[in-house]
């Protein structure tokens, strides 16, 4: 036993590192047991991550952590997420390093592998994917491999559950263990200067090359991959891409929200119906009223109001993660590129504003993969107009009130997401006077695959648990803070019937309903849901069922989403126009205090922070504003109400932009000026 070994306690790291995309993330999901997310494109995970190697693989008595850390090209890191890597096994110094190759893509996996051998420490190498490459008719020369890099290589496929080689490569990293990693390829030099490290790289590709040609080869006639570029051709083409998203998510919508989502809607709702009916058994006549109307209209009213909504949410991101496993989410991404880097905005800005469709919070933290410091606020910034899981039920409420469950209208939510990212996007890079940076970025495309329904079916899950834990919880307590508020007046007394005007809720969230006039809707019990929102959207939908005492949203008996849709939007006295705006102003003012959060931590600087939220802010205003009144003009042939109230602020913002994209302008020529 080597010194090294005897010193360390029965503790034993094993970091995974590899080139992003690789499967780093779902080898250490087959190891631990664990359930981090994994997506097929590159940079999902942006932090490190730690578990123990589950007893089934390892039989050793020690105790085995392992590390999943970021996906990183080289040691010499371009983006914060590569530096997490390169720090954490040059300065923690992990015992044993497994590394983990794409087998599909063994020239580009090596040049990093090569840096790694030179660490001194054990390097074990995962040959993975091997089912893809083998599928391919790759023939990779294993033995050969491993004694050219001096480390065992060991075939893996860590999609599998058997027969996946996972328990050879965690025997190996053990036997490994305490050894002195020999270096097969040693860098040129240790400076920094750009001509030397050009001259290490140029060695380091050339010594790679001179690998892949002794021990691959590969199957040349591949027809997978021109029918793949095929596909691609039409699938990520310039024009057609949009088009084609835009049918894929309306499919997305109309099967969640108007087909299969109802159906399974209404089972549950039965169940909450049968909830509140036992509860209202139990309590008999001796309960007093207040307690009475909190638990059940409260409580189990709107927070029922909400999870009726959980099969829908449920099945469309089923639907979302099957689109994301095949490969096609990457493709949009591609083609959402183009418009991107016209606007200022890297390519890289996709990936949160994608993880952003399921909640902002990872959204905005993915950003952390952007090097620019002004692309990477922005997107910050951005991503929350994309719509999040928790505006789902208001969309689908919405929907399902005043447009008869059409699923154009989340589509078009989306669409509009995207769009107004666009505008913002172009609107700051003016400000901030940079309009001529040109941002490079080659998105890499993952292959075609069938997508796993486990995988879809696990990711499904994961987002119900955390939606369920929000209604139960934060929902729960909102709801019954906002039936005690409507209940009493500032007095403490319980307000009479036919005076909920009095109550502590209507005059607070009065003055606010003044101010919402102009956007089509003035009443104080939308003012109050809309502020509610900013705690956590999906209280829209709970406050909403609170403030009208509507005990449920969801139709037992027609299977249609909205029960008694006309009777609900006579309560809310809301004309269609009058509702796609207030649904606007809901998805595209300021999101939840959480991902403000997180928009905090990413963009570190105030500055930058408020100016965001006042933008976001201007932005919903303007979107519901203008949606209002141009609508009402053209349905009732005249504005809507406080019309001119509106066009003043609106006016005022608007120009305030202007001014400000002009003195950013002046800046860039300035800057090119002084470049020439
Ligand atoms: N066919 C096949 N697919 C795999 C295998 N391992 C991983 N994948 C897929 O490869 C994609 C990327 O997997 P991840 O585990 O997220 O990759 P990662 O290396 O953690 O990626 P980053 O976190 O972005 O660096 C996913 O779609 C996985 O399902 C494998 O052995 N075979
Ligand atoms: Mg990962």
């Amino acid at each position: 036993m080597s010194p090294r070994w005897a010193m360390k306690e029965s503790r034993m790291n094993i970091a995974l590192t590899g080139n992003p995309n690789s499967g780093k993330t779902t080898l250490f999901n087959a190891l631990t047991g664990k359930n981090e997310h994994v997506g097929n494109w590159a940079g999902v995970t942006i932090d490190q991550k730690e578990g123990k190697v589950k007893k089934s693989i390892s039989k050793s008595t020690d105790e085995l952590t392992v590390i999943d850390l970021p996906g990183a090209y080289s040691m010499s890191p371009f983006t914060s997420e590569e530096s997490i890597t390169s720090d954490f096994v040059l300065q923690k110094k992990p015992d044993v390093i497994i590394n983990i190759v794409d087998s599909t893509n063994l020239s580009r996996s090596l040049f990093f592998t090569s840096q790694l051998l030179e660490l001194k420490i054990p390097v074990v190498i995962a040959l993975n994917k091997s089912d893809l490459s083998k599928k391919k008719g790759t023939v990779i020369d294993v033995p050969l491999l491993s004694r050219l890099l001096s480390s065992p290589v060991i075939e893996t496929t860590s999609t599998k559950a058997n027969d996946n080689g996972l328990e050879e490569l965690v025997s190996n990293a053990l036997t490994v263990l305490g050894s002195t990693q020999a270096a097969p390829f040693k860098g040129m030099s240790e400076s920094n200067n750009r001509q030397s490290v050009e001259a290490d790289n140029k060695a380091r590709y050339n010594f790679v090359k001179e690998i892949i040609k002794k021990v691959e080869i590969r199957n040349t006639k591949s027809h997978t991959q021109t029918n793949q570029d095929r596909v691609d051709r039409i699938i990520a083409n310039k024009w057609l891409g949009i088009p084609i998203f835009a049918a894929v998510m309306w499919g997305v919508f109309s099967i969640s929200q108007t087909l299969l989502g109802p159906l399974l809607a209404d089972i549950l709702v039965g169940w909450i119906d049968g909830l509140y009916g036992l509860i209202e058994g139990l309590m008999g006549n001796e309960v007093s009223p207040f307690l009475k109307s909190l638990f059940l209209d409260g409580i189990i009213g709107g927070v029922g109001a909400v999870l009726g909504f959980l099969p829908l949410i449920m099945i469309l991101f089923f639907l979302l993660a099957l689109l994301e496993d095949c490969g096609y989410m990457a493709r949009v991404a591609v083609v959402m590129d183009r418009f991107f880097k016209h606007v200022g905005l890297s390519g890289k800005s996709i990936i949160p504003m994608v993880i952003g469709t399921g909640c902002a919070i990872p959204g905005i933290m993915a950003t952390r993969t952007i090097k620019n410091e002004r692309q990477r606020r922005t997107t910050a910034m951005l991503t929350p107009f994309m719509p999040c899981g928790a505006k789902l039920p208001v969309i689908a409420l919405f929907a399902g009130v005043f447009f008869n469950d059409a699923a154009w209208v989340g589509t078009t939510m989306y669409f509009m997401g995207i769009g107004i990212i666009i505008l913002g996007a172009m609107i700051i890079v003016r400000i901030t006077g940079e309009k001529n940076a040109r941002s490079y970025f080659i998105m890499e495309l993952p292959e075609y695959r069938v997508p796993s329904l486990k995988r879809a079916t696990v990711s499904m899950f994961a987002r119900a648990k955390a939606f369920i834990i929000k209604a139960g919880t934060i929902i729960l307590l909102c709801n019954a803070v906002v039936q005690i508020m409507q209940t009493f007046n500032w007095q403490f007394q319980m307000i009479p019937e036919g005076a909920a005007s009095t109550s502590i809720l209507a005059s607070i969230s009065s003055p606010f309903a003044f101010l919402l006039i102009p956007l089509g809707f003035g009443a104080w019990q939308l003012a109050a849901a809309a502020i509610t929102g900013f705690i956590a959207k999906e209280n829209v939908v709970g406050t909403l069922a609170v403030v009208y005492s509507i005990t449920n949203f969801i139709d037992t008996e027609e299977l249609a989403l909205i029960s008694g849709s006309a009777d609900i939007a006579g309560i809310m006295g809301l004309t269609s126009v009058a509702a796609l705006s207030y649904l606007l102003f809901n998805l595209f003012t300021p999101p939840c205090f959480a991902a403000i959060g997180a928009m905090n931590a990413e963009m570190e600087d105030n500055k930058w922070l408020w100016s965001g939220i006042g933008f976001q802010f201007g932005m919903g205003y303007v979107v519901a504003f203008l949606t209002y009144q141009i609508g009402t003009l053209l349905t009732t042939g005249s504005f809507g109400l406080g019309f001119i109230y509106g066009l003043i602020p609106t006016v005022l913002l608007i120009g305030y932009l202007i001014f400000l994209m002009r003195r950013g302008d002046q800046k860039a020529e300035l800057k090119l000026k002084k470049s020439a």
